[in-house]
C-alpha cells in the first residue's frame, strides 16, 4: 500500500511538471496544430472542385432515398389468388393501405395464415396447399388427434411454424387469415371426451374469433354436415335448419358446431368480422388414421387385415364421400370468395353403406389378386432363370 501510494504521488508530481511546462510555453504543440489545420482543410476541399463533387453526391443520395419508397409501392401486380384483408384495421384507421405496415426486409405481398388443427388429416393438406402457393403458415395444434408426422416434411421450411397450443386458451398472433379446424371430427374421437369436444367448439371458436376481431383477420370456420342432425330433407341445402337431438351422444359435436356457427355469425353481424362458414361432408384420403373410426378407414383397415367389414344398422343409411384435395380446394376458394356462408363442401353423389362395403370388398379382392399374380410371375421367372443356368452348365462344362 505504501509503495503504491508513493508511486501515485510521484506520477502526480510528474504530471504537474508537464502541465506547468506546457502552460508556461507560449507555443504548445496542440494550439499550433489547430490553427494551421483549419485553413488547410478548407483549401483541400476547394481545390480541384472537390466541394462540388461532394454536393452532387449528397444530391444524388437524397434523390434516391426520396424516390425509392414510391418505387417499391409500384411493385408488380398481385397474383390472382392473394387476398388482402379489408376489415378490422380498415374500419379503425379509415383508409388502410392494401399491404398494411410491414417491417423492413419482410415481403409485404405474402399472406400470413393461421391454421388451427393444422396437424390433422384435412389441416395438414390445407397447410401443404398454402405453403405451395407461397404463404407464411402458422399451425396451432394440441396433437389430440393431429400428428407431427403429417407436417414433418415442412419442418425445415422458413415459411412454416408449428405451435403446440390448445385453442381453448387464448393466443395472440399477427396474421391476415385464420382457418379454424381444431376439433376432433371422428365420432369415436369426439365422443371420447364430450365435454372437451364442446369446450373446444365453443371456447376455441370464441378465442379465434376474438383474435380475428382484434387483428382484422378473415376467419373461416370448418363446420360439419352433422349440423343437419338426422335430416328430414335430402339432399340438405344450406337453408335447411336441420333435425338435431340436443341431448344425444353426438350432441357435443353437432350442437358444438352449431354454436360455433352462431358465434361466427354474431361476430360478423356485431363486430364486422369477415367470416366464412364451410359445412364439410365425409372426406377421405391420405393421412387418415387407420384407427380413426370413420367408415372409410374402418373398411380399409378391415380389408387389409382380411377381416369382415362391419356395417352398422341395416346399411341403408347414405353418405357422400369427397377426396381431401377437393375439399382443400373448396376451403381455399371459399376463404378467397365473398360468400359468407354457410356453404356445403362435399360430393353430390350419395350411396348407402352397403354399397360402400361392396365397393371396398371388390377393391380389396382386386388388389389381392394383383399381388398374387405378381408373386406367381416372379416365381416363374426365377425358376426359368435357374433352369437356363443349369442347362448352360450342363452343355458347356460337362463332356
Ligand atoms: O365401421 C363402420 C363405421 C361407420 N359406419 C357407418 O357409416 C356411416 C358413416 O359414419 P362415419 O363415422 O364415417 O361418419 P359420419 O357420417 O357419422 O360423421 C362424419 O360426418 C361428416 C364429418 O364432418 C364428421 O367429421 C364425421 O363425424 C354411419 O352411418 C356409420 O354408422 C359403418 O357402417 N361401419
Amino acid at each position: 500500500m505504501k509503495q503504491l501510494h508513493k508511486q501515485t504521488s510521484l506520477n502526480h508530481r510528474r504530471e504537474e511538471e508537464m502541465l506547468g511546462s506546457s502552460e508556461s510555453s507560449p507555443y504548445s504543440p496542440k494550439s499550433i496544430k489547430h490553427t494551421r489545420s483549419l485553413p488547410r482543410s478548407i483549401n483541400y476541399l476547394l481545390r480541384e472542385q472537390r466541394l462540388l463533387f461532394i454536393l452532387v453526391g449528397i444530391l444524388i443520395g437524397s434523390t434516391f432515398f426520396i424516390i425509392q419508397p414510391t418505387l417499391s409501392r409500384m411493385g408488380p401486380p398481385e397474383p390472382a389468388h392473394t387476398f388482402l384483408p379489408r376489415t378490422g384495421l380498415a374500419r379503425f384507421s379509415g383508409t388502410r393501405p392494401r399491404t398494411g405496415r410491414v417491417p423492413v426486409g419482410i415481403g409485404g405481398r405474402r399472406q400470413r395464415i393461421v391454421v388451427t388443427g393444422g396437424a390433422g388429416f384435412v389441416g395438414s393438406h390445407l397447410v401443404d396447399k398454402l405453403i405451395a402457393r407461397g404463404d407464411d403458415v402458422i399451425v396451432i395444434d394440441n396433437f389430440f388427434t393431429g400428428r407431427k408426422e403429417n407436417l414433418v416434411h415442412l419442418f425445415g421450411n422458413p415459411r412454416f411454424e408449428l405451435i403446440r397450443h390448445d385453442v381453448v386458451e387464448p393466443i395472440l398472433l399477427e396474421v391476415d387469415q385464420i382457418y379454424h379446424l381444431a376439433c376432433p371430427a371422428s365420432p369415436v374421437h369426439y365422443k371420447y371426451n364430450p365435454v372437451k369436444t364442446i369446450k373446444t367448439n365453443v371456447m376455441g371458436t370464441l378465442n379465434m374469433l376474438g383474435l380475428a376481431k382484434r387483428i382484422g383477420a378473415r376467419f373461416l370456420l370448418t363446420s360439419t354436415s352433422e349440423v343437419y342432425g338426422d335430416p328430414l330433407e335430402h339432399p340438405q341445402k344450406e337453408t335447411y335448419w336441420g333435425n338435431v337431438n340436443p341431448i344425444g351422444e353426438r350432441s357435443c359435436y353437432d350442437e358444438g358446431k352449431r354454436t360455433a356457427e352462431t358465434l361466427a355469425m354474431d361476430y360478423h353481424r356485431g363486430a364486422g368480422v369477415e367470416v366464412r362458414i364451410a359445412r364439410i361432408f365425409n372426406t377421405y384420403g391420405p393421412r387418415m388414421c387407420l384407427d380413426d373410426g370413420r367408415v372409410v378407414s374402418n373398411f380399409v383397415a378391415q380389408a387389409i387385415r382380411k377381416q369382415p367389414l362391419t356395417v352398422y344398422g341395416d346399411g341403408k343409411q347414405t353418405r357422400s364421400f369427397q377426396y381431401v384435395s377437393d375439399l382443400v380446394n373448396g376451403l381455399v376458394a371459399l376463404m378467397e370468395s365473398e360468400h359468407v356462408g354457410p356453404f356445403n363442401l362435399g360430393n353430390p353423389g350419395e350411396f348407402t353403406m352397403l354399397e360402400l362395403a361392396q365397393v371396398s370388398y371388390s377393391s380389396s379382392l382386386l388388389s389381392l389378386s394383383f399381388v398374387h399374380c405378381f408373386c406367381l410371375q416372379l416365381c416363374l421367372f426365377l425358376i426359368s432363370v435357374r433352369i437356363c443356368y443349369d442347362m448352360c452348365i450342363l452343355f458347356l462344362f460337362i463332356p
